[in-house]
């Protein structure tokens, strides 16, 4: 079931009605559907209910604190790349025994905090990251929880700039260097080898890398056995897409059941790091019409969000589905590229969209709960726009618009 639906003649995310929301609110604006995220995250868990398993969002996808504690309430763990994000999951009630951390470049401040804090693991990207944790364990009398994150070198056939698990890919280690690492790990006195995790890239759309990645690790785990080290956690990252037009991705009950023919009566806890299939649909950017523009070329919607707003358009290419609010039929449709106020031809939310448009209408740009937000950006000095929760009847500001007093507040001029 949709949260976003229309109902006479309107759209509605739950039980509000956009038009009202944006009367409240204002354009441009985020707005999520409580429901939607945590009917999300049970499909996870119901998925992975014959295992041992720990679903550990991935912040990085949509970090405001309202959504980090709506997942935390249902008991989800978190997967971090950054201090700001271990911050972020504690103060929305998020446990710290829940927490992987990833990321190529953990710093020595970012380490030295999630120590203390008590994380569940690190997943630790190369042998210079390996040795820097021992490191600061030794200093801190702690023994550090280690996986190490192997880059399988399978291809994820997804945009190439989210793609991170290939050999020439920064992330990970290399699958064919995994065994030694993992030996020299083992000799080193302040850390807890404790498993192994891999992600091998974002928006897949069929399990085959998938199937293909985990195979790869399962044939390591058997051979660190042999050698005599037992892990107790696999945790086969996130990457799982969504529909944004006409792809049809695995759901994560299929996605599961495609693992679970590798997996088979694996006794390891499974960990699953998904963001974009938690949050991607439950969140759309809401916008307005502030002019319509014919050219000899082509008509232009400029609409009063932009790529600071939501960059995946301008950045990947991106296609995001766009409604009319309230949708009319007393203009005739015409083809419209959808652009923003910001000074770059790149500023476009979406190309040769049939719309019956008028100045002032309402639009919608789904699925933009993932990777939304969190890009977003001052350019062209835009405050950014606020995050609104809705549930049920109920909306919230979850976080409130920017102003631009708000812009100034961290600058000083020379005199
Ligand atoms: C290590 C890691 N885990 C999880 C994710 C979440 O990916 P997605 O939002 O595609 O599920 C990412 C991003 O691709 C990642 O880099
Ligand atoms: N920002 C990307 C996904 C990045 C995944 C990060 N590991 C997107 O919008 O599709």
């Amino acid at each position: 079931m949709d949260f976003f639906n229309y109902s006479n003649g309107t759209l509605y995310a739950e039980e509000v009605n956009l038009i009202t929301l944006a009367q409240a609110y204002g354009t441009p604006c985020y707005v999520y559907s409580r429901a939607t995220l945590e009917r999300h995250w049970h499909a996870f868990d119901q998925a992975l209910k014959n295992h041992r398993h720990l679903i550990c969002y991935a912040v990085k996808a949509n970090s405001n604190l309202a959504v980090l504690n709506v997942l935390a309430r249902l008991g989800s763990g978190f997967d971090i790349v950054s201090g700001g994000e271990l911050e972020r999951v504690l103060r929305a009630g998020g446990q710290p025994n829940k927490i992987v951390f990833s990321g190529v470049g953990k710093t020595v401040t970012e380490i030295r905090h999630a120590l203390e804090v008590g994380i569940r693991c690190f997943n630790v990207e190369s042998v210079a990251e390996l040795l820097r944790l021992n490191q600061i364990a030794g200093e801190m009398g702690t023994k550090a929880p280690i996986s190490l994150r192997v880059n399988p070198d399978v291809d994820a056939n997804t945009h190439p700039y989210i793609s991170t698990g290939l050999k020439q890919n920064k992330f990970g280690i290399d699958i064919d260097i995994a065994p030694e690492v993992y030996a020299h790990a083992t000799t080193l006195p302040h850390l807890q080898v404790t498993g192994i995790a891999c992600h091998i890239g974002s928006q897949l759309t069929e399990v085959t890398p998938f199937v293909d990645a985990l195979q790869r690790i399962i044939a390591l785990v058997t051979k660190l056995n042999e050698t005599g080290l037992w892990l107790q956690h696999i945790d086969i990252g996130g990457g799982l897409g969504i529909r944004y037009q006409q792809e049809t991705p695995p759901e994560p009950k299929e996605y599961i059941q495609a693992l679970n023919q590798v997996l088979s009566d694996s006794p390891y806890e499974i960990i699953v790091e998904p963001g974009r299939a938690i949050v991607g649909n439950a969140g759309i950017l809401l916008t307005k019409v502030e002019y319509l523009k014919n050219t000899a070329a082509k008509n232009f919607a400029i609409v009063d969000a932009a790529m600071n707003d939501l960059v995946r358009p301008a950045l990947y290419g991106a296609w995001q589905k766009i409604l009319p609010v309230q949708p009319r039929t007393d203009q005739v449709e015409q083809v419209y590229d959808i652009v923003g106020p910001v000074c770059e031809t790149g500023d476009f939310l979406g190309k040769d969209r049939l719309l019956a448009l008028q100045e002032g209408d309402l639009l919608a740009i789904r699925s933009a709960g993932a990777y939304g937000f969190v890009m977003s950006s001052n350019y062209n000095s835009r405050p950014r726009a606020p995050e609104i929760m809705v549930d049920g009847k109920q909306m919230k500001v979850v976080r409130r618009r920017e102003t631009v007093e708000d812009l100034f507040a961290l600058e000083q001029t020379l005199i």
